[in-house]
């Protein structure tokens, strides 16, 4: 059997963090506990407004990781100058608007060939590998390729998001064609997005995919499996007082 990478993501582990402005669930402890645990590698999405990771977030990172970080992206001029400066061991270009709740599709890469192609020219100058963020579509998969990434990650968020078995098995199939069509020119295959505990074999099972980018459903099924022991200690703590 052929291995299958797992990068964590660790952005809703800041999610928790920011919304009271605490300095806790610090997600540089999250990545540790993650890569603890069997983590190929931590993926953070730094958003141009910030709603979860910061920069300091990153910066701690980059000096902490004991694996690697997978830096996602929008592709601007601030955040190329922040990758240039951390230099992460990947950097995955995807699409960003200010409004989404999450990542709505893959990035238009067939469109503007040439900043994405001047864009991974950069982060391959300071020796970061570039992954581009793009639907499991030909034009989008012959565009990467052209723009020197060795790397593509497909969004599974169709497939994740799909309402009936029938419409799961057309998204599925779709990302198969695109995943072997991408393994088939020479790109190296990751895929993500949305992907959960009962969704994650059909994908996980395709031999040409190098890793899996999971972060939301890891998140939540973390703060469900820690209550237990959390209202524990909670209790234990208050009794203690009163003895
Ligand atoms: C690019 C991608 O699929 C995910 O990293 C997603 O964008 C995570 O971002 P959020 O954590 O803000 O949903
Ligand atoms: N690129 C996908 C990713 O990093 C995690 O996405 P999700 O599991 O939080 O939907």
């Amino acid at each position: 059997m052929k291995d299958i990478l797992l990068g964590v993501n660790i952005d809703h582990i800041a999610t928790i963090r920011n919304a009271r402005g605490t300095h806790y669930p610090d997600p540089v402890h999250a990545a540790a506990v993650a890569e603890h645990a069997g983590a190929d590698g931590i993926t953070v999405h730094l958003r141009e407004d910030r709603r979860h990771i910061k920069d300091r977030d990153v910066n701690l990172l980059k000096d902490t990781l004991a694996t690697r970080m997978n830096l996602e992206m929008a592709v601007t001029e601030e955040m190329l100058a922040i990758a240039e400066n951390i230099k992460p061991a990947f950097c995955c270009l995807v699409p960003e608007k200010r409004e989404e709740l999450t990542t709505e599709g893959g990035l238009e890469v067939a469109g503007q060939l040439d900043k994405i192609t001047a864009a991974v020219q950069r982060l391959e100058a300071v020796g970061t590998q570039v992954s581009l963020f793009i639907d499991a579509d030909k034009a989008q998969i012959d565009a990467a390729k052209a723009s020197g990434a060795p790397y593509i990650e497909i969004h599974t968020g169709c497939y994740a998001d799909a309402t009936t078995e029938t419409e799961a098995e057309q998204e599925l199939e779709r990302i198969r064609q695109g995943v072997q069509y991408a393994h088939s020119i020479g790109l190296k295959v990751n895929a993500g997005h949305g992907l959960h505990y009962h969704n994650v074999k059909p994908i996980a099972a395709m031999p040409e995919i190098i890793e899996l980018n999971i972060g939301h459903a890891i998140i939540a099924r973390a703060a469900i499996d820690g209550l237990a022991n959390a209202v524990a200690d909670m209790k234990r703590l208050m009794l203690e007082a009163r003895s």
